[in-house]
């Protein structure tokens, strides 16, 4: 593996520094062949091929409902060389836009294409802070399509798709704003010398949020192509939304669970019944501003809003989706855990779904869960780790309780730990006990969304040789 970093902005890089500082540019390359994914993408890129020559032939028909709007419409494409195929995917999320470039090889004509290289760069902020300026936002798509034209040879150029998909930070504008945004961000894919697939430029369903990570976490995993069938579940903290999808076990959950929450589709010969939600408002950053009792009033000048979740004698500016809120502590007051978890309760409780059976289910956890449990030492940032529920609430107790000693890194740490135990615990109904798994990467490949995306984009464009 290839690591080089531009300029930092991960949690490892800002470990011990600033937590909300918003802009900066990470950058890595990956090169990985691990076996598994060589048999997981020959998989994939040999339905594409069968399906191009057989395009009457859906190879996913049941898919068509709940995907419909998610991938560019279909079409039989001469996508690449006979060695490489590429596919490039923009992840729009609300506090940073991230590119993933992946290629694809082919080393012989009757030998099945590997999945060989992944490259992303990402900036910040996310396009939402751009909303009253689009034409800057699309530049930054500008400039991050500069690394997909280093990536892919000049000659590929035109047989590569290019999608952006946004998630909740576009969701929470006012609909005239985004699709400004996405208007912009249109215009350059268009004058890039990729290929620009119809509905290239989209609001992502937060139902398809939570498919695309399950998909892409249980082909890393192997889950999907294995004869047991054991998949894990998911949990996405991101900044504005977060997501949960297991398969369901048990007859109960498919019955007493509300009908969107249950989405079926079929893949590899099986039929998959998930339950899977996505909260808009419940995210990391969304839940601050809830907590503060900023969602309402926006950022008034002179206000400042303040919670027992921070340091007493903070004071601080903290910008969110474009606005600046000026935000403390509770000077004379309550600070600490026990007042912090019952303002954080009040963001979650009675909000969302329960389902008994995942008390006993295997959950991968990555983003913010991940980066939390990362910045207070609790997993290391490389490997990840096993945690019970209870790890993130004693973690929230040692720093909520000893606020006296923070540092100017980290104003939110207090806030941040008390929403993540409130959510897993009163949210979703976890016991205390649960195991989490807690990854960033499996196999160097990022736990998120993007790749089960690219997967169906190359999927639907039918790429083939
Ligand atoms: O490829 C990615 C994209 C996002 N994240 C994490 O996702 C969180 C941010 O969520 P996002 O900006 O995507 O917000 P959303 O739009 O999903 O609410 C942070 O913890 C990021 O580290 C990540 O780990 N890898
Ligand atoms: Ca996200």
């Amino acid at each position: 593996m290839v690591t080089t970093y531009k300029s930092l902005n991960s949690s490892a890089a800002t470990k011990g520094k600033k937590l909300s500082a918003e802009t900066a540019t990470l950058s890595y390359k990956m090169d990985y062949e691990p076996s598994f994914l060589r048999t997981l993408f020959s998989l994939i890129l040999v339905s594409s091929l069968l399906d191009c020559v057989l395009s009457e032939v859906d190879a996913f028909p049941d898919t068509k409902t709940w995907f419909e709007n998610l991938l560019p419409s279909t079409m039989c494409i001469q996508n690449a060389s006979i060695e490489s195929v590429y596919g490039i995917m923009f992840d729009a999320g609300s506090t940073g836009t991230r590119i993933h470039i992946y290629s694809f090889t082919q080393k012989y004509p009757d030998q099945l294409p590997e999945l060989r290289k992944e490259i992303f760069e990402s900036v910040k902020p996310g396009l939402s802070a751009y909303a009253d300026i689009p034409e800057q936002g699309a530049e930054t798509i500008r400039g991050l399509l500069e690394v997909a034209k280093d990536a892919v040879p000049s000659s590929h150029w035109k047989k590569t798709p290019v999608v952006l998909k946004a998630t909740a930070g576009l969701r929470l504008l006012p609909e005239k704003k985004a699709q400004a945004l996405l208007s912009e961000v249109k215009n350059v894919l268009e004058e890039s010398p990729f290929l620009v697939p119809d509905n290239s430029v989209s609001i992502m369903n937060g139902t398809y949020e939570g498919i695309l990570a399950w998909i892409t976490v249980n082909f890393l995993t192997g889950q999907l192509y294995s004869q047991s069938k054991q998949t894990v579940g998911i949990l996405d903290l991101g900044g504005a939304s977060t997501q949960i999808t297991f398969l369901p076990q048990s007859e109960e959950t498919l019955e007493q669970s509300p009908l969107d929450f249950i989405t079926s589709f079929k893949m590899f010969h099986t039929t998959y019944k998930l339950y899977t939600h996505s909260y808009l408002g419940l995210g990391l950053k969304a839940a601050r501003l809830a907590t503060l009792g900023a969602v309402e009033t926006g950022a008034v000048d002179k206000q400042i809003f303040r919670s027992s979740c921070l340091p007493k004698n903070l004071e601080a500016v903290w910008e969110f989706g474009g606005v600046s809120y000026r935000y403390g502590g509770i000077e004379n007051g309550e600070s600490g855990f026990k007042s912090c978890y019952a303002e954080v309760l009040r963001i979650v409780a009675g909000k969302l779904h329960q389902v008994d059976e995942i008390k006993g289910s295997t959950f991968y956890a990555f983003s913010y869960y991940y980066d939390r449990a990362a910045d207070t030492n609790l997993i290391d940032y490389g490997k990840g780790g096993i945690l019970e529920v209870r790890d993130f609430e004693r973690k929230a107790i040692e720093v909520c309780d000893h606020m006296e000693g923070f540092t100017s890194s980290s104003p939110f740490l207090c806030m941040d730990l008390s929403y993540i135990t409130a959510l897993l615990k009163e949210g979703f109904g976890f016991k205390i006990n649960t195991p989490l798994q807690l990854t960033k990467k499996v196999n160097n490949v990022e736990t998120s969304w993007s790749l089960g995306a690219t997967f169906l984009m190359l999927q639907s464009l039918r790429i083939s040789n």
